[in-house]
């Protein structure tokens, strides 16, 4: 299984629906309704390469000038549905410049019924709980963990139906439609359809940081293609000295060597018989261009036709409810703002006070600023402070290797706190304290002393903070003997200190605030093997003033602060700013 590159941005850290259920509703046919896509103006004057490259996904996107699809080759007429444009291919058409999958919403297909497998009889439930503790992502959280189940929608069901019955499927949709959420739910099917053959399943991403986030590996290290740059019948012998499988896309050319390697290995149909699941939005994170080559989309590559048999737009936005702002986002994912969305963002720009003492989160697309950011920030506070560095594992040896993907774990290598920090969940724990949630340090506590009654001596008795504390957060938390070793409990009455733990007092997503302990978790990247690659052990916190970007991509946040103003002032609507605006919840 894979994951588009493009998805990067959907591989999300919140997995969890924070206790949103739906009411299964009455099974119909989906007519999947097309997300507006609104015209472009015409250019006046001469576009720039990036600008070409975003003009080119929003006509394939947005269905328009009419899509004229390459004549169908024998083997792609594989696809259960014939394309809705594939009779146009005969006839004599103006040339554009990028194509879309025959059966791409976006084309007329969205205008009709897309899928031929029969409707489910409602949505279904899931529970992300068993999603997010998939073996490979989870990250060794033992503490039992309650998350809130949540439905899947009509249109989420029916993917995860044909992916059930084994198809190949690639399906895309705008920030927040849930595509995570049905990622985590078709892993967690498939694990359990092929639980005698774990690795009959792999779950792959096209970069290190997006492979943690969905608990897999890079497409480059599960197949052990390295760069991948040889030939594909080279390739194949580099595969089959490391005996390994592969299976995954990044961009068309790799898509196609993966293809013609899976079918030079295994021979049996398209990509050598392997199902083959992508998802991802290509408008949030296009594939990495070299030099000035034109980026070739993954469906743009030759054997994608072939390979995927369906193709759907989840239209349903779950994240954000206001529909003005849904609709400018769209508008901003389509690089078509009108001026009255324009005037709408610039109106945001305004300093919010919050009454319980924490502030947004700046997003900023360099590391050097977040750190400079977080460190001003820090340095204001004259409280105690405490260090935690991380623990790292893992079979790879090489060190710059290791470096480069520890790097893609969120969970630092050495982490500065102190009392009053503002800082982030890094980890889903349970319904309401989620990846992403924020809240403050309000003291360090030994772990054998929290919650007993010496602990509730020492606040009293001019402790940091008084209050009630409850809960422990963290994989270490089970068998540390938190508030119950009576030996160290003893110890810690005589004085004997072990390394103190943060107290955090999270804000919750309804109102309402909760005190935990945090502990260590471990992150870790697995092969299908069960091999550890790489592991860390590290609090899941982070600072949380400012974070970067791209470590923000696909998290869901309450607070975000973002400096739009030099994109507003230059007209440049990328990927990268289309981002960010679509974590927030509300506006
Ligand atoms: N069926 C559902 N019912 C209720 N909530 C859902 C459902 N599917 C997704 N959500 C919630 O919607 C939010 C966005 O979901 P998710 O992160 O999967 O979207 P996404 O398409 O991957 O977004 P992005 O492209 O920005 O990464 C999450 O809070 C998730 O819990």
């Amino acid at each position: 299984m894979s994951k588009a590159r493009s998805g990067l941005g959907s591989v999300k850290r919140d997995w969890s629906s924070n206790g949103v259920l739906h009411e299964p509703r009455s099974s119909q046919e989906i007519a999947w309704p097309p997300t507006q896509a609104p015209q472009p103006a015409a250019p006046s004057r001469k576009l720039t390469g990036s600008e070409l490259r975003l003009k080119a996904i929003q006509e394939a996107l947005a269905g328009y000038p009419p899509a004229v699809p390459p004549p169908l080759a024998k083997s792609s007429v594989q696809n259960k549905r014939a394309s809705p444009t594939a009779q146009l291919a005969a006839e004599p058409q103006p040339k554009r410049a990028r194509q879309l999958p025959p059966d791409w919403p976006g084309t007329d297909a969205l205008s009709r019924p897309t899928l031929s497998a029969k409707p489910p009889s409602g949505y279904s439930r899931t529970n992300s709980k068993s999603a997010f503790n998939s073996p490979a992502s989870s990250s060794g959280t033992s503490a039992p963990k309650k998350i809130a189940p949540i439905f899947l929608s009509q249109e989420q069901t029916q993917i995860l139906k044909l992916v059930q019955d084994g198809d190949s499927v690639f399906y895309t949709g705008s920030a927040g439609t849930g595509k995570s959420v049905l990622l985590r739910e078709i892993i967690k099917t498939l694990r359990k359809k092929y639980a005698k053959t774990p690795d009959a399943v792999a779950i792959t991403a096209s970069t290190g940081i997006a492979a943690c986030n969905i608990g897999g590996v890079t497409i480059h290290s599960f197949s052990g293609i390295g760069l991948g740059i040889e030939p594909a019948e080279e390739l194949v012998a580099k595969i089959r000295k490391n005996k390994k499988s592969m299976i995954s896309m990044v961009d068309g050319d790799l898509f196609d060597k993966l293809e013609k390697i899976a079918t030079i290995i295994r021979d049996v149909g398209p990509f050598g018989g392997i199902q083959v699941i992508v998802t991802g939005d290509f408008f949030q994170l296009p594939p990495v261009t070299k030099g000035v080559q034109q980026v070739k989309f993954a469906f743009e590559a030759e054997t994608w036709k072939k390979t995927v048999k369906h193709t759907f737009n989840l239209t349903k936005v779950f994240r954000q409810s206001d529909q003005t702002f849904v609709n400018m986002l769209n508008e901003m994912r389509f690089g078509n703002l009108s001026q009255k969305s324009i005037q709408s963002f610039k109106s945001l720009s305004r300093e919010i006070e919050y009454d319980d003492g924490l502030g947004p989160t700046e997003l900023f697309p360099r590391r050097e600023d977040v750190e400079r950011s977080n460190s001003t920030r820090m340095s204001r506070l004259r409280t105690t402070e405490e260090t935690y560095a991380s623990v790292d594992g893992g079979s790879i040896s090489d060190p710059n290797q290791r470096e480069k993907m520890l790097s893609n774990f969120m969970a630092p290598y050495r982490l500065v706190l102190r009392i009053d920090a503002q800082v982030m969940l890094i980890k889903n724990v349970d319904e309401t304290l989620v990846n992403g949630s924020m809240g403050r340090v309000l003291r360090f506590v030994d772990p054998a002393i929290y919650g007993t009654e010496l602990d509730a001596e020492l606040m009293a008795g001019g402790g940091p903070r008084g209050g009630v504390d409850a809960g422990v957060v963290g994989a270490s938390a089970s068998n540390s003997g938190v508030g119950g070793d009576k030996k160290k409990n003893a110890a810690a009455s005589a004085g004997v200190r072990n390394k103190p733990y943060p107290v955090v007092e999270f804000m919750l997503p309804h109102g309402g605030r909760r005190r935990v302990l945090v502990m260590p978790e471990v992150w870790k990247v697995e092969l299908p093997s069960g091999e550890v690659q790489i592991s860390r052990t590290q609090l899941p916190l982070i600072l949380a003033w400012a974070m970067s970007i791209h470590k923000s991509q696909g998290q869901t946040l309450d607070r975000v602060k973002v400096d739009l103003g030099k994109v507003f002032e230059k007209g440049v609507f990328g990927s990268l700013v289309y981002a960010p605006p679509s974590n927030p919840r509300t506006f």
